[in-house]
């Protein structure tokens, strides 16, 4: 887990509660070689008289004990506010209670045989996050609004019932390390969640590691998540870190996490379950210490029903779900967002903000938005660069803005009649990657000129994301004018 984490704090005191005295000595030996404050409990008893008399800075707990289970501790400790960190310690492949546990509130699970650097990291970085905090309100879904993670929550505009509960939600579950997925449809914001999930928690101060499952080729998923060293396949032509290892000491987000192929997501289990990664050509394995946010529109667990998605992967990941609400489902949000959108256009292209009317507003609230605050913010977007004056005039008209023209491409058969047409036969070309590549080429060039090479304006004209226009300049080698990332790989930090 976590290698670069700071000295705990001197006076930190553990509490460790197993039945094996062997274990239990094991344990207070690395903890006090470690610098902290240790006492070791056998039963669940024992634990809840130490718990009565003092204050603890971590509890490491066994899950089952002699007298009842690690998780009624945890419960009774959840039901009296206590702010310690616990960290609970499950069986090997007992995957049930290391989600359950962290469901219950604990700050992290091992599973036994415990490996004593994870340990040892595990247990620091629980401290850490203690040591942060005003101890009573930590728990308390308001005390995450400190001067930091303010910010990330104010970013998801919208005080709707149902956003304040998304809000909540957030503050609530930032502070542990459970995997959180987060639903909903397209263009609801559902990356922006998972953003102040990260803002909000310990690891605020570490990297956020963005990355689009469906944008990377099947063949280079695993080379990509857990890199690669040189030479191990065609075109690896230097080591590379693979997305976990980016993500070291912070959060590790798959958007369209429904869309990773089978055998990947085999994988990724096995890197979730084990804490370790090796890259591909690699002997040695890399220790995992990234949270796991993911998101997806689709219906999971109807996926897993069709056998599309790994039951256990699927309960792994959906440790706590966040569900983000359709725009249709709060309208009430609409004043505000249009608000917080043109600011953010205006900004992004040097203009005074312009101003919204009552009548376009009321457009805008009768208008169904499928595509949620995307296809909002893309109406916006088209609305400010074609206002002459100050009052914005909303066009509504289906955004297929960009023609799909086919022009010539090598190889491709010739196009027989203008895209207009609606009964024109498609053009047939002989190589079917190599045409829309191409389209996609011409598609990006023209949007790229179109904006100034503003790849933020870009993206928003196309529907895309920053990452997935990012993503797709890199894939067909677009060069951009003072393009400062080069090697720009699907991933936004
Ligand atoms: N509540 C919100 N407040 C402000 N902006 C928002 C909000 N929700 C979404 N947006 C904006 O809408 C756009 C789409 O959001 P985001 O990419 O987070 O959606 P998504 O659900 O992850 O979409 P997809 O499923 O297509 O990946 C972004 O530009 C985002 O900043």
């Amino acid at each position: 887990m976590a290698q670069t984490l700071a000295s705990p704090p001197a006076s930190a005191q553990v509490l460790v509660v197993d039945d094996e005295p062997d274990l239990r000595t094991l344990y207070e030996l690395t903890l006090l070689r470690e610098g902290y404050r240790v006492d070791a409990a056998a039963t669940l008893n024992e634990a809840w008289q130490l718990l009565q008399d003092r204050r603890f800075d971590a509890v490491i707990t066994d899950m089952r004990l002699p007298d009842g289970l690690g998780l009624e501790l945890l419960q009774r400790m959840g039901a009296q506010q206590r702010a310690e960190r616990c960290i609970v310690m499950t069986a090997y492949g007992s995957a049930e209670n290391a989600v359950e546990a962290l469901k219950a509130g604990a700050f992290d699970y091992l599973t036994k045989p415990v490996d004593l650097k994870q340990f040892r990291n595990v247990v620091a970085s629980a401290i850490q996050d203690g040591a942060g905090k005003a101890r009573p309100a930590a728990r308390s879904p308001g005390a995450a609004r400190s001067a930091g993670n303010e910010g990330a929550l104010q970013r998801l505009v919208g005080e709707s019932a149902s956003m304040r509960l998304v809000k909540e939600r957030i503050a609530k579950v930032a502070r542990s390390m459970a995997p959180v997925l987060v639903r909903g449809e397209s263009g609801t914001g559902k990356e922006l969640v998972a953003r102040a999930v990260h803002a909000c928690s310990h690891r605020a101060d570490g990297p956020f590691i963005a990355v689009n499952c469906s944008a990377i080729p099947e063949t280079l998923l695993e080379a990509e998540f857990f890199g690669a060293k040189k030479g191990s396949y065609t075109g690896a032509t230097a080591d590379r870190e693979g997305y976990f290892q980016a993500a070291r000491g912070g959060t590790l987000f798959l958007d369209e996490i429904g869309d990773l192929p089978l055998p990947m997501q085999s994988k990724l289990l096995r890197a979730i379950q084990e804490r370790q990664v090796r890259a591909l050509g690699s002997t040695q394995e890399d220790a995992v210490d990234a949270r796991i946010v993911s998101a997806t529109h689709r219906d999971l667990a109807a996926d897993v029903q069709a056998g599309r998605f790994r039951q256990d992967l699927f309960y792994r990941l959906n440790v706590i779900e966040i569900v983000v609400p359709p725009l249709r489902e709060r309208r009430e949000d609409l004043p505000a967002l249009c608000e917080a959108l043109l600011a953010r256009i205006a900004t992004e292209s040097g203009m005074p903000v312009p101003h919204l009317s009552e009548q376009v507003l009321r457009q805008l609230c009768e208008h169904p938005l499928p595509g949620n605050v995307r296809e909002l913010e893309n109406l916006l977007h088209r609305a400010v660069a074609l206002s002459d004056g100050d009052e914005l005039q909303v066009d509504f008209a289906p955004t297929n803005a960009v023609p799909l023209m086919p022009r010539e491409v090598p190889e491709a058969a010739p196009v027989a009649a203008p895209a207009a047409a609606p009964a024109a036969p498609l053009p047939m070309p002989s190589d079917l990657q190599a045409y829309l590549d191409q389209q996609e080429r011409e598609i990006l060039v023209q949007a790229l000129r179109q904006t100034g090479f503003n790849r933020t304006a870009a993206a928003q004209r196309l529907g895309l994301s920053l990452r997935q226009i990012r993503y797709r300049i890199a894939r067909l080698a677009i060069s951009t004018p003072g393009s400062e990332e080069p090697n720009d790989d699907g991933t936004s930090a």
